[in-house]
C-alpha cells in the first residue's frame, strides 16, 4: 500500500493546494454530507482551485453507510463526467471518508482521492489508514476495501462546530489509542478538561492520537497482525453497534467502542492480567462521560452471533484484540461462548444495566 501523506495543517488552503498538486486529475469532485454541506463547505468554496468541483451530496450519519448512498456517489460521477483520472475530496466525518473512499477506490477500478476529515473521530482515525466501506446485511463494514487516500488534510478548526455527543464519540477512539500506546497519553486523555475544551491543547492531542494509529498502519497495512491492535474494543463494539442499528435505536461508532473497551478490559484483566486499578480507572471515565447501553441476558446470543461476523476471526472463533498492560498488546486472543456472557454479564453489572 502506498505510503499516505497527513497533514496537521496550519492552512488548509496551503495544504490542499499542495495536496492537489500531488494528484494531476482531469475534473475535481467534493463529496460532502448534508451537515458538513452547510458547516465545512463554505470555508472552502473561496478557495480558487475548487472553484469548479462539482459537488456531490450525501444523507448524514451510519444509516446512511449503505449500498444505496455508495450508488447514488458511483452515479453522480458516472452522470457527471467522472474519468479515471478525476480527483475526489471527500469533506467529513468517517462516514463520508469511508464511504466516498470506497467509491473512490472502486469507480472504474479506483481514482484518486483526498480526505478532509472534519470530525473528531475522522481525524484520529476514520480517514488515515486505508480502511474504507460500507455496513451491510446489518453488519459494520461489511463490504469495503483497503485503499488508501492520496493525503488527508487534518484542520481541527472543523471541530470548534462539532457537538459533545460527537466530540466524545471521536474521544473513545482517542482513549483507545491512548490504551494501546502508553501511559503517558492514556493519562493526558483521562485528565483533559472536556468541559471547557481548549482547543490548541485539542490540537496537539489529535496530533499524537493519529500518530499511533499512522505508526501501527505503517508497520501492517492490510492487518494481518499488529494493526489489530486499532481494533481493541471493537469486536464488542460492532456487536453493540449492529444490536443498535437493528433494533433502531443507532448508537454512535465511538460510544460502541467505549462499551466494548469495557467489556474487552475485563476479558484483558482476566485473561492477560492487565491491571485492576487501570481498568477500573477506564470504566469510570466511560461511565461519566459515555453512559451505558441497556441490554439484557435474552439478547447475550444475538451479540454473540454478531461477533462472529468480527473481521479479525478465523475458524469459527472470535477473535480479541487484548492488552497486558497498557501499550503492551495481545493480538489474537480467544474466548468461548460461556467467557463471552460472563463478560457480558461483567458489564452489565458494573455499568449498571
Ligand atoms: N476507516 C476507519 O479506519 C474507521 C475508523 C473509525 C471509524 N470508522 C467509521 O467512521 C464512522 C463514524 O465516523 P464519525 O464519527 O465521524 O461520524 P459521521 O461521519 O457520521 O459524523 C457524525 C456527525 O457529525 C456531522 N459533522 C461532521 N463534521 C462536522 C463538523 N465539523 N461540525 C458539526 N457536525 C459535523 C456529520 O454530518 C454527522 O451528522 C463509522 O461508520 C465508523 O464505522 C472508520
Ligand atoms: O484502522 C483500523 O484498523 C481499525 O480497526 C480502526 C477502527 O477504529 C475502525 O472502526 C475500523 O473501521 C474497524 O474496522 P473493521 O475491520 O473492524 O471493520
Ligand atoms: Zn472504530
Amino acid at each position: 500500500m502506498s505510503k499516505q501523506e497527513v497533514i496537521l495543517c496550519e492552512s488548509l488552503e496551503t495544504s490542499l493546494g499542495r495536496a492537489i498538486e500531488r494528484c494531476p486529475h482531469d475534473k475535481l469532485f467534493i463529496l460532502t454530507d448534508e451537515h458538513t454541506q452547510r458547516l465545512c463547505l463554505p470555508s472552502l468554496k473561496e478557495v480558487s482551485f475548487l472553484k469548479d468541483a462539482v459537488e456531490i451530496n450525501i444523507g448524514a450519519e451510519d444509516v446512511h453507510k449503505t449500498l444505496e448512498t455508495l450508488a447514488s456517489v458511483w452515479m453522480a460521477l458516472s452522470q457527471q463526467g467522472a474519468t479515471r483520472h478525476s480527483l475526489l475530496i471527500n469533506l467529513g466525518g468517517g462516514m463520508v471518508t469511508d464511504l466516498g473512499g470506497f467509491a473512490a477506490a472502486t469507480f472504474k477500478r479506483g481514482i484518486a482521492y483526498i480526505n478532509i476529515p472534519t470530525t473528531l473521530l475522522a481525524m484520529v482515525d476514520a480517514s488515515v489508514g486505508g480502511k474504507t466501506g460500507i455496513n451491510f446485511n446489518g453488519l459494520k463494514n461489511e463490504i469495503g476495501a483497503f485503499a488508501p487516500a492520496d493525503s488527508v488534510l487534518i484542520e481541527t478548526e472543523f471541530l470548534r462546530s462539532l457537538d459533545a455527543h460527537n466530540f466524545f464519540s471521536g474521544y473513545a477512539e482517542m482513549l483507545k489509542h491512548g490504551l494501546i500506546s502508553n501511559t503517558a497519553h492514556w493519562v493526558e486523555l483521562l485528565d483533559f478538561d472536556t468541559d471547557n475544551i481548549d482547543y490548541a491543547a485539542l490540537k496537539d492531542m489529535v496530533g499524537r492520537s493519529v500518530q499511533v494509529k499512522e505508526d501501527i498502519v505503517e508497520q501492517d497495512p492490510f492487518e494481518h497482525g499488529i494493526r489489530k491492535a486499532l481494533n481493541l474494543g471493537h469486536t464488542a463494539g460492532h456487536a453493540f453497534e449492529s444490536l443498535a442499528l437493528a433494533e433502531n435505536r443507532p448508537v454512535l461508532h465511538g460510544y460502541a467502542v467505549a462499551w466494548g473497551i469495557v467489556c474487552e478490559l475485563y476479558l484483558s484483566h482476566l485473561k492477560a492480567g492487565f491491571p485492576k486499578d487501570k481498568m477500573r480507572q477506564t470504566i469510570q471515565f466511560i461511565k461519566e462521560n459515555y453512559g451505558s447501553f441497556a441490554f439484557d441476558c435474552k439478547q447475550y446470543e444475538q451479540l454473540y452471533a454478531f461477533m462472529q461476523h468480527d473481521k479479525k476471526n478465523t475458524s469459527g472463533t472470535v477473535n480479541f484484540t487484548l492488552l497486558k498492560e497498557i501499550g503492551d498488546i495481545c493480538i489474537n486472543q480467544t474466548a468461548d461462548k460461556d467467557t463471552i456472557f460472563e463478560m457480558l454479564d461483567f458489564y452489565r453489572e458494573c455499568m449498571g444495566v
